[in-house]
């Protein structure tokens, strides 16, 4: 009799030993694709020409597989000088239209953060590298490895000469690392076209909240973003002849942001936990469940002590409270030296996770309101500017849904435990979109370990995570036609 947990047998246990025997190949694809500086942040041309040629290679890895692949043209981004830099089409792609299979489709991005080995990488962030078992280079964990290893579990049906158990529908960016631009409005434009076909999605832009258990994301948090301008004038003045007779910019948006959040990183906005969910018994029961590590955990983070001394506190601090961060200061001299300036114009930078049932605009109207309040009290003779700009919901998954049975069935399969129940303190805008605009169910299905360093130097993915990753997602695919 079937059991999920018995092993793989079958048909199961041929793509296996497949993906086991051509690993080495898969890696080498992978470091194929870290070659090319695909970095969406810095808007430079020549950065967006390397864009261009990592679209052509995923295109071609498409199409070798027998997908249909459009190119969807994403027009160009504008810059605030008033230039214009192209932003890479966006590849649509569909393998098999059964209408007796499901259609699965996967969300990924191949853009990567901006990388250079003097910021402290040990090895060339674009050559992968190995050691110990771990793929070092820029992109191997966000988002280049996962999306290959959907590739390579696919591929594997197709070398084998195997049917495969679901259509698979494709959706790559090249934008994500600068805010997924064209993506809503080509989401939108497509809802009664590519997606109308689509019954699941699935992502796998995030991590493990551990180093060896696998994990299943239910929920990420939101952001609203914030910049508080304060300016006296356009230019800068020398504190020698203007120091002591003004309202200086920098003190009053020093304590503009010194009003935010207090040392036990409580945010100080009246009423700003107001519409924040109760926690329930049966949620706290969840985080009990989670396999972390937190001497571990604050060791390999380098910091000496965290807020809350509890697994349970930490991640509900993480993931389902909102919490305030500042990020920084354009205009306020921040370089090495000791420069007499008094800056003339300001602005601070801070932004809100966000939490179930908190509600954007209430958000940006207390945040307003406080500020005012406190500006007011100082009586500056400064003009103070508050912009929200950015505002994204948090998301929270169905995971009744078939789509997450499924995958606990396949994590059962590979790595023979069940998965860590997780949420994701950052947010994937993208996962929110797809819920509301084709409303069919997302699901957060992560392959890297916790340590993997997205967005940091010696950023990694384990060879294991990518190998078991590619096992994971082809027999997650055969688990999606059981239940269909
Ligand atoms: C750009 N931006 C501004 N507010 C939120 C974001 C998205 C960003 N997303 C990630 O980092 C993905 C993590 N896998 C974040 O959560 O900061
Ligand atoms: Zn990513
Ligand atoms: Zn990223």
């Amino acid at each position: 009799m079937f059991s999920p947990s018995s092993p793989p047998t079958g048909l199961l246990e041929k793509v296996f030993q497949y993906i086991d025997l051509h690993q080495d190949e898969f890696v080498q694809t992978l470091k194929e694709w870290v070659a090319v500086e695909s970095d969406s942040v810095q808007p430079v041309l020549h950065l967006r020409r390397e864009l261009l040629r990592m679209t052509g290679l995923a295109a071609d890895r498409l199409r070798n597989l027998g997908a249909h692949v459009d190119l969807v043209d994403a027009g160009f981004q504008q810059l605030p000088d008033g230039q214009s830099l192209p932003i890479p089409p966006i590849i649509l792609a569909e393998l098999g239209n059964d209408p007796k299979k499901p259609t699965v489709c996967f969300y990924g991005h191949l853009d990567v953060q901006p990388a250079r080995q003097e910021d402290g990488w040990v090895t060339d962030p674009h050559t992968l590298t190995e050691v110990d078992g771990k793929l070092y280079g820029r992109g191997t964990t966000d988002n280049k490895g996962p999306v290959l290893a959907w590739i390579n579990a696919v591929s594997t049906f197709r070398a084998l000469d195997e049917d495969l158990p679901v259509n698979v529908k494709f959706v790559i960016e090249g934008m994500e690392e600068a805010g997924s631009l064209a993506l809503e409005e080509l989401v939108q434009k497509e809802k009664a076209g590519f997606f109308s076909s689509v019954d699941y999605i699935v992502i796998s832009d995030n991590l493990w909240i551990s180093r060896r258990t696998p994990a299943l994301t239910c929920g990420t948090r939101g952001n609203s973003y914030f910049m508080v301008e304060v300016k006296c004038r356009d230019q800068d003045f020398h504190s020698g002849t203007f120091g002591g007779i003004l309202n200086e910019p920098m003190a009053d948006l020093v304590a503009l942001l010194g009003s935010l959040v207090d040392s036990s990183g409580r945010i100080l906005i009246p009423g700003i936990y107001d519409h924040v969910a109760p926690v329930t018994e049966e949620e706290k029961r969840t985080y009990e469940a989670i396999d972390l590590d937190l001497e571990e955990y604050r060791n390999s983070s380098q910091v000496k002590k965290f807020l809350f001394d509890t697994k349970e506190e930490l991640l509900m601090h993480l993931w389902r409270y909102p919490s305030l961060s500042i990020h920084g200061i354009e205009g306020a001299f921040h370089e090495p030296g000791a420069k007499t300036v008094i800056p003339g114009r300001v602005i601070g930078k801070f932004s809100i996770r966000l939490v179930p049932h908190m509600n954007i605009s209430v958000v940006e109207k207390q945040v307003k309101q406080h500020l005012d309040y406190i500006f007011s009290k100082r009586n500056s003779s400064n003009q103070m500017t508050v912009s929200m700009t950015l505002g994204l919901h948090p998301w929270v998954a169905n995971i009744r849904d078939n789509q997450y049975l499924a995958a606990k069935r396949a994590i059962k399969t590979v790595f023979g435990t069940e998965p860590d129940m997780i949420r994701d303190g950052s947010t994937i805008p993208i996962a929110k979109i797809f819920q509301d605009t084709i409303q069919k169910s997302v699901m957060m299905l992560p392959l890297g370990a916790v340590d993997d360093g997205e967005h940091s130097q010696k950023e990694k993915i384990n060879r294991w995570n990518y190998i078991e990753g590619s096992k994971l997602f082809a027999a997650f695919f055969l688990e999606m036609a059981k239940l269909h």
